[in-house]
C-alpha cells in the first residue's frame, strides 16, 4: 500500500515537474479552465461534457509524453543530432494534433450555443 501511494507521488512530481517547464502545459491547463467555465455557462449535456473531458485528457496526457521525450533525448543526446530534431519535433507533432483536435471539438460543441442554433 505504501508503494502505492508512493508511486503517486512520483506521478504528482512528474505533473509538477511538467507544470513548472512547460509553457504550453500552463496554456493548456488555462483553455481547460476557461473551457470548463464556458461548459457550466451553457450547460452542457453529460455526452459534450465527456467529449470535452475526454479531449483534455488527451492533451494533457501528450504534453506530459512531450516532456518526457524532451528531458529523455536531452539525456541521451545533449549534443544537436538530426535524429534527436526528429524525435523532439514528432513529439510536439503528436501535441500540435491533439490541440487541434480539442479545438476543432470545442467549435463543434460550443459554436452553436453561441449562436443559438441546434447542433
Ligand atoms: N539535440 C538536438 N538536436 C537537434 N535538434 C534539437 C535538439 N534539441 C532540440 N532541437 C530542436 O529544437 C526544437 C526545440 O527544442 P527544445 O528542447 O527547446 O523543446 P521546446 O519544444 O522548445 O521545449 P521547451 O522550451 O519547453 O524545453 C526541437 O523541436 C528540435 O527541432
Amino acid at each position: 500500500m505504501g508503494k502505492f501511494i508512493k508511486s503517486f507521488g512520483y506521478a504528482f512530481s512528474g505533473l509538477v515537474y511538467a507544470f513548472k517547464s512547460q509553457f504550453n502545459f500552463k496554456v493548456h491547463i488555462l483553455a481547460l479552465f476557461v473551457t470548463g467555465l464556458a461548459g457550466w455557462w451553457y450547460s452542457l449535456s453529460p455526452a459534450e461534457w465527456l467529449w470535452i473531458i475526454v479531449v483534455s485528457g488527451i492533451v494533457l496526457i501528450t504534453e506530459l509524453l512531450n516532456t518526457a521525450i524532451e528531458v529523455l533525448v536531452d539525456l541521451v543526446s545533449p549534443d544537436i543530432h538530426p535524429k534527436a530534431k526528429i524525435i523532439k519535433d514528432a513529439a510536439a507533432a503528436a501535441v500540435l494534433v491533439a490541440a487541434l483536435t480539442a479545438v476543432v471539438i470545442g467549435l463543434v460543441i460550443f459554436i452553436p450555443k453561441m449562436f443559438n442554433y441546434a447542433a
